[in-house]
């Protein structure tokens, strides 16, 4: 490794304006290759808005955001998900009418697909099938394989997205709110899966849950009304009397 490891993602004064109002105020982010963050803040401290800025949704009102160091600025979801970036959402995003290895495997062709011409391939359509298989295993659903999504448990439901967002071996995974709406027990499952599919890779994500945030993150950042106002490990961010003041409040750190 170099002495300067280059950033996997970087936002340089990225600014948001929807209208008059500046949603995202000069945010400037770098986080390393293989770092786990977590960006936390107040309702409606613009959270979502960083996430779509970040996977194309949105372009930026001004800034730069580079994804291994090449700028993404103004590239739609899709060119920006072939660079390496994958996000799952607030809501799941899967098919409910198909079955669990269905939703994978599409998830799998849509990733590979660019590589192969598949009707001429027989080489491709096995790289898809071995890689559907093994993220069947690493999500743990290849007991319910068969069963329509919809069918599945909330908690499964997410774990899925969690698979179809990885499926395509994306380096950058961007997760929202992953464990919103699970009880203690599924919140702790979901825990482990993200640890264990992100192994390697970069994560990036927004969590309410607390104890979520300070048991997966590396580094946090705290983001009040559009600006980062502290990024750092979680102790640190613990320790830090602008955050306690901003937004956790005394008792909650
Ligand atoms: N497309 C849009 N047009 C106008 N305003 C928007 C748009 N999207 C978000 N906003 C505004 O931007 C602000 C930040 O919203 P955002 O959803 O990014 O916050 P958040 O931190 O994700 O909140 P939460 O924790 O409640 O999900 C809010 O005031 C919201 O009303």
């Amino acid at each position: 490794m170099s002495a300067k490891s280059q950033a996997a993602l970087t936002l340089s004064k990225v600014t948001k304006n929807f209208g008059l109002a500046e949603i995202i105020r000069s945010v400037d982010l770098d986080i390393p290759a293989g770092e786990r963050h977590a960006i936390i803040g107040p309702n409606g401290a613009g959270k979502s808005t960083l996430f779509n800025l970040i996977s194309g949704a949105f372009p930026p009102t001004s800034g730069e955001i580079l994804i291994d160091g090449q700028s993404v600025g103004g590239t739609p979801p899709y060119q920006i998900n072939r660079r390496g970036l994958s996000r799952s959402f607030q809501v799941t995003n899967i098919f409910h009418n198909m079955s669990v290895y269905e939703n994978i495997r599409c998830a799998t062709l849509w990733a590979l697909g660019h590589r192969y011409v598949f009707w001429r391939s027989i080489a491709g359509l096995r790289d898809v099938s071995a890689r559907s298989e093994e993220i069947l295993e690493l999500i743990g659903l290849a007991p319910v394989r068969n069963s329509p999504a919809g069918l599945l448990s909330y908690a499964d439901q997410r774990a899925l997205e969690i698979g179809v967002t990885i499926a395509g071996g994306a380096k950058v995974i961007l997760l929202d709110e992953p464990t919103a709406g699970m009880s203690a027990h599924e919140t702790e499952r979901a825990v482990n899966l993200i640890r264990k599919v992100t192994e390697g890779r970069t994560l990036i994500i927004v969590e309410h849950d607390m104890s979520v945030v300070f048991g997966l993150a590396d580094r946090i950042s705290v983001l009040v009304y559009g600006q980062i106002i502290a990024s750092g490990p979680p102790a640190q961010i613990r320790a830090d009397k602008k955050v306690k003041e901003a937004y956790l409040g005394e008792e909650a750190v």
